[in-house]
């Protein structure tokens, strides 16, 4: 059966790269996630396998990162006319360019602290709560989850065990970013007591939560955990125990060297996965830990 090739493009999709602008302590942040999609006389690769007219996705993606440090990113649509004038430009058999471009945006974290670096995702987390009654006595296990959260400094990882397996290099300056999912566990828990006024209780413990984030100097994820969980426990008298499941959502400088291009922690590259899972529960003194291990599914 004769067959011919019909609409093909190929390209690196969804480059997640975070370009961090220093003005002083003040730092600005673009996150993008860019999606490159080439087409034009691509006949011969897929008839013969001849990569002659083939720039590798590899490149397209390089690309996105090096115009992050060479251009800048003022806005997604002045870097995608960048991108997709380039290729088409530089690459002859490139026809037509398509960029495609998912913008998220941050917020600043409003704190007493120095410095404007700490910034928590736009758009809202998602509030829970579950409630357990036997006819005797409650539980209320308030919590939210999807709160995503960054600091641009102030954090560093240095002074960890090191086998035969350690590839990491110690960091002295690096973003730190996770997206918060928490459990709180009130202390209310028969109808004699008085309630919790549960809405502001949400607002003080999220306020405390971002706030203990942005204004902690950290040496490591589960330091800022254990200071989040505690500026709860302390500010909020109705909270007994407070359960974190942080993922570090790593972000690696790009080696822009080869490029001849200096990336003076400037241009990252926003890994979504594998993550490192950070876990644990802060207490009231005296008080037990009833929140369970495994708080992703509550
Ligand atoms: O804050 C961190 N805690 C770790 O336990 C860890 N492990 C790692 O590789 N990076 C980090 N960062």
């Amino acid at each position: 059966m004769p067959t011919i090739l019909g609409q093909n493009q190929y390209g690196k999709a969804e480059n997640r790269v975070v370009k961090i602008t220093r003005d002083g302590a003040t730092h600005h942040i673009k996150d993008l996630n860019v999606s490159v999609s080439l087409s034009g006389d691509m006949d011969e690769v897929h008839y013969s396998g001849s990569n002659a007219n083939v720039l590798p996705t590899d490149t397209t993606k390089n690309t996105v990162y090096a115009f992050a440090k060479e251009h800048g990113i003022e806005s997604a649509e002045q870097f995608g006319i960048h991108l997709a004038r380039h290729f088409v430009t530089s690459q002859e058999p490139i026809g037509t360019a398509r960029i495609r471009i998912e913008e998220y945006a941050w917020e600043r974290i409003e704190h007493s602290g120095k410095g404007a670096h700490s910034f928590v995702r736009k758009g809202q987390e998602t509030r829970l709560t579950q409630i357990t009654y036997d006819g005797e006595s409650w539980e209320v296990v308030s919590g939210l989850k999807d709160l995503v959260v960054m600091n641009s400094t102030d954090s560093e990882f240095w002074g960890y065990v090191k086998d035969k397996y350690t590839t990491l290099p110690e960091a002295y300056d690096r973003v730190l970013a996770t997206q918060v999912s928490a459990r709180w566990r009130f202390n209310w828990s028969d109808d004699a007591q008085e309630m919790p006024d549960w809405e502001q209780s949400y607002e003080q413990v999220k306020k405390d939560m971002l706030q203990a984030f942005a204004e902690t100097y950290s040496l490591s994820l589960q330091q800022t955990l254990y200071q989040m969980g505690a500026r709860i426990i302390d500010s909020s008298g109705e909270i007994d125990e407070v359960r974190f499941s942080l993922p570090n959502k790593h972000h690696f400088l790009v080696d822009l060297e080869p490029f001849g291009l200096k990336n003076d922690n400037e241009v990252y590259f926003a890994a979504d996965r594998p993550y490192g899972l950070i876990e644990a529960t802060v207490l009231r003194d005296g008080c037990e830990a009833k929140i369970p291990v495994d708080v992703t599914n509550l």
